[in-house]
């Protein structure tokens, strides 16, 4: 990684690569209680491709924290590791471990990963488009007791009274905002202690993206932790409490976000570059990992079909 990117530029709160290490020691014998995640070292290749090295993070219970980064940094890929869906893209954890409330859950299936109160939202607003809105958030509480799935369908309609609005629409027919909007809704029909974001605000009018952030403020009010990966660095710096950036898979900065967006390097390289591709269509922003995407759809259709048969 750049020298250039280290602390020397960025004032003296921000760690540069070689002080981003998390403070606890092995995430075997990290305290359960203290619920966060906890990522050490993590490598992660797709083949001969390696998308991220030697990665440190750490989000502590009830905090937001950011990961910020250029196009094909390893944000998604690093979402991907903690919430076990990397096997969908032919991707895998080649060294390092990932902790969630003291225990390890690299290696872990996805599906035990939400189990374990982790929930990702992928990028590109993954709504079952066919699904009316609440066949989606019904898929969204496999497995989730009853009472629990009920409440949890309360908490999505009283932050988004919109998709109770449009019960019985089908998901594709949402405004891309109102998709977002399902698509985080979804993922807390899991009732997660942690919500893993992948750019939740990318190709929404300005006015669309700040009210995505504010919900995101919102559910972490009511206790949730929030891992948020933005290509809009200054919403995801207002968000959160501690940010990371990532230069082609490893950590170049990382620090209390106040700091980050007050550091010139920051400003020169990730302020006012921040919503570069709100031209992209809603939903067309594939990417490299668009076939994983459909691989991770049709399985989870398959449990779908299995839990409604
Ligand atoms: N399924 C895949 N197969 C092979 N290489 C991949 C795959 N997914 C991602 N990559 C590669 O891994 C690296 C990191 O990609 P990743 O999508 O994690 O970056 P990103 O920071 O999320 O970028 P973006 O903002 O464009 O989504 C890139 O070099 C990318 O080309």
């Amino acid at each position: 990684m750049s020298g250039e990117a280290g602390p020397g530029t960025s004032g003296p709160e921000i760690d540069g690569p070689e002080t981003a290490a998390p403070r606890t020691g092995n995430p075997r014998t990290a305290d359960p209680k203290s619920g966060g995640l906890e990522i050490r070292g993590l490598e992660v290749r797709y083949g001969p491709v390696r998308a991220l090295r030697g990665v440190h993070l750490a989000v502590p219970r009830g905090a937001v924290a950011a990961v910020l980064g250029a196009n094909g940094a390893g944000k998604t890929t690093l979402l991907r590791a903690v919430s076990g869906t990397l096997r969908f893209h032919r991707g895998a954890i080649t060294s390092g471990t990932v902790a969630f409330g003291g225990l390890r859950i690299d290696g872990v299936a996805a599906a035990a990963v939400v189990r374990r109160g982790v929930v990702q939202v992928p990028e590109g607003r993954r709504v079952f488009a066919r699904m009316t809105v609440a066949e989606n958030l019904r898929a969204g509480a496999l497995g989730v007791p009853g009472r629990r799935a009920a409440a949890a369908r309360e908490r999505v309609l009283e932050l988004f009274p919109v998709l109770a609005e449009r019960a019985h629409q089908r998901a594709g027919l949402l405004s891309g905002g109102e998709q977002q909007m399902l698509a985080i809704g979804r993922a807390l029909m899991a009732g997660p202690s942690l919500l893993l974001l992948d750019e939740p605000t990318l190709g929404l009018a300005p006015l669309m993206a700040a009210r995505i952030a504010d919900t995101v403020r919102q559910i972490n009010a009511q206790g949730t932790s929030v891992l948020l990966v933005e290509q809009n660095a200054a919403m995801a710096l207002a968000l959160a409490e501690r940010a990371y950036v990532l230069e082609v898979g490893e950590v170049a900065l990382s620090g209390p976000a106040a700091d980050l967006a007050a550091s010139d390097e920051v400003r020169r390289r990730y302020l006012g570059v921040g919503m570069p591709e709100t031209d992209r269509p809603v939903g067309t922003d594939l990417g490299p990992g668009h076939e994983g995407h459909e691989r991770l759809e049709r399985h989870e259709r398959t449990r779908l079909a299995r839990w409604t048969a």
